[in-house]
């Protein structure tokens, strides 16, 4: 469990979300879009670090933080991740300073990460809430790897390859969204996490009653 797990009086900890699905499904598209919505910075997606190296466009900072496999292999022994997994052959992970620091700081964090990665973060962060996104069917997602135009033909069969085996664990999220019209898929994501926001408010103030009642009857 984390600090900030074992202190849920502090009631402005931001929340965590999880966003798994295969690769080509539209993960990260939904997550970017779902950010231009909602620009007051109450959400921010995490960078992970990779070994991948960068696709053209992709920027180090910004898509991701690219470093080599040593760099990343000492990352792990000095316990800076707060998850990590090889995917599709490359390495990738998510800071631990980083996650810590901003859902301290109030603000909401969206995990861009595949189901190993899910796992362990539920593992840390039981109140982490985990949506799974799948397309409307197989040949869909192969054309949307294809139509993106970043990926070699020899990558998108080995993603294509993983997929299914990637979307036999989507029993272990909580919600399950089928991307096929984009702007559909937007609004149930944008209300699932608008919902959970609430809700995970609601669980925080009610918490912070009891304790202070506990706190009273005690004094
Ligand atoms: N609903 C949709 N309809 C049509 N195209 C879509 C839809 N959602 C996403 N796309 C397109 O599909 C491609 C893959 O989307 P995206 O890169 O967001 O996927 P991803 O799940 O994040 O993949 P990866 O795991 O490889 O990063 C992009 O070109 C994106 O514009
Ligand atoms: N477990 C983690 N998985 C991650 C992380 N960052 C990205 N990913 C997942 O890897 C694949 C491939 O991504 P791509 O950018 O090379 O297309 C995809 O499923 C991502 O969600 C991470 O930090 N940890």
């Amino acid at each position: 469990m984390t600090n900030i797990e074992q202190h849920p009086q502090a009631k402005t900890a931001g929340n965590l979300f999880i966003i798994a699905a295969p690769s080509g499904a539209g993960k990260s598209s939904l997550i970017k879009a779902l950010l231009a919505r909602h620009t007051d910075g109450s959400m921010q997606v995490s960078v992970s670090c990779t070994t991948r190296p960068a696709r053209p466009g992709e920027e180090d900072g910004v898509h991701y933080h690219f470093i080599d496999e040593a760099t990343f292999q000492a990352k792990i022994e000095a316990q800076q991740f707060y998850e990590w997994a090889q995917v599709f052959g490359n390495y990738y992970g998510t800071s631990r300073v980083v996650i810590e620091e901003t859902l301290q700081s109030g603000v909401d964090v969206f995990l861009d990460i595949d189901w190993q990665g899910a796992r362990q973060v539920r593992e840390h962060y039981p109140s982490a809430r985990a949506i799974f996104i799948v397309p409307p069917s197989i040949a869909v997602l192969e054309q949307r790897l294809r139509l993106r135009g970043q990926d070699s033909d020899e990558v998108i069969a080995e993603r294509m390859a993983k997929a299914q085996a990637e979307m036999s664990h989507y029993h272990e999220f909580d919600y399950l969204l089928v991307n096929d019209e984009f702007e559909t898929c937007l609004a149930d994501l944008e209300h699932i996490v608008l919902a959970e926001r609430q809700r995970m408010a609601l669980q925080q103030q009610r918490h912070a009653a009891t304790l202070k009642d506990l706190l009273a009857k005690r004094g």
